[in-house]
């Protein structure tokens, strides 16, 4: 069986560094490249990668993400920083591009991704929902990637069963008490020395709460996840966003 050529772009950081550790021990798996900010992009034609894993920063992956679809190298993305206007971006390279597959997933961990999918199964049960994440001080962006998502899936959830928005009698507050508003859903986000990637969200209702909570404690949590995306996104032309996607979860 031939390996899989493997190129992994934020090589040097915090999570490129433990894809990098993650190729190299997959037996089906061939680590080509391993860049970091700077090196050129065109090692991933020179040494023929067939699928690149960006874990950079939300300034770097659109650049990385053009050069890897105009040329048919599939990617595995895990970088943050994801709006519609990038997503459309993305859609239309992959247009041009039919055949190559691309996965944003905005968590890897497979504890994350159940969260996601019972905060969207809880959601139209609950009057009351907030969404808190809490991350290292290094990370890049606030809210995650994972808590947006988050958010977005339960705003879904509650417009489809009708549900109105949330009471909040808050008249008065200092700017960002009440955390950032994604979709009509409160997200707070916690940066603490010593964690690396949690969140809960808390539903209340009448007399009742119900608390969802996932721990990151230690980035090789993403791995599993990393590598299952290599394995499954050049059969999967096109987008595919969320790891829900490459899991029998039902
Ligand atoms: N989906 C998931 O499950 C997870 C996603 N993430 C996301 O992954 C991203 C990276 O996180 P993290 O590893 O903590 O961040 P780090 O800052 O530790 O690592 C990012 C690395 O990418 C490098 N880099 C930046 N631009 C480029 C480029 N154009 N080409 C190659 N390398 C580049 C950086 O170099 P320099 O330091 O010189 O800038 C740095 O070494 C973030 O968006 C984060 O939110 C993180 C954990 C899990
Ligand atoms: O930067 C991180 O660390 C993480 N980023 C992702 C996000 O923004 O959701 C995934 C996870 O939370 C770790």
């Amino acid at each position: 069986m031939s390996k899989q050529r493997v190129a992994v772009l934020g090589a040097r950081g915090r999570m490129g560094s433990e894809a990098v550790r993650a190729v190299e021990a997959a037996e089906d798996m061939e680590l080509v490249a391993a860049l970091g900010r700077g090196d050129p992009l065109d090692a991933l034609a020179e040494t023929g990668a067939e699928v690149a894993v960006d874990l950079t920063h939300p300034d770097s992956v659109m650049a990385n993400l053009e050069y890897c679809v105009t040329r048919g190298v599939h990617a595995v993305v895990g970088t943050t920083g994801w709006t519609e206007e990038r997503l459309a971006l993305l859609r239309g390279w992959l247009d041009a591009s039919p055949g190559t597959g691309v996965l944003i997933a905005p968590n890897f961990g497979i504890g994350a991704v159940l969260t996601m999918r019972f905060a969207r199964q809880a959601a139209r049960f609950f009057e009351s929902v907030e969404v808190v994440e809490l991350h290292h001080p290094g990370k890049a962006d606030a809210p995650s990637g994972t808590a947006v998502r988050t958010a977005q899936l339960v705003a879904e959830a509650r417009r489809d069963a009708g549900l109105p928005a949330q009471p909040d009698a808050t008249s008065t507050a200092l700017d960002g008490a009440r955390g950032a508003d994604v979709d009509g859903v409160p997200v707070h986000a916690v940066r603490l020395r010593g964690l690396v990637a949690h969140q809960e969200v808390l539903f209340g209702d009448e007399g009742e709460t119900f608390t969802l909570r996932h721990d990151s404690l230690h980035r090789s949590s993403f791995m599993p996840g990393v590598l299952l995306g290599v394995r499954r996104v050049s059969a999967a032309p096109g987008l595919t966003f969320g790891l829900e996607h490459f899991l029998d979860l039902d």
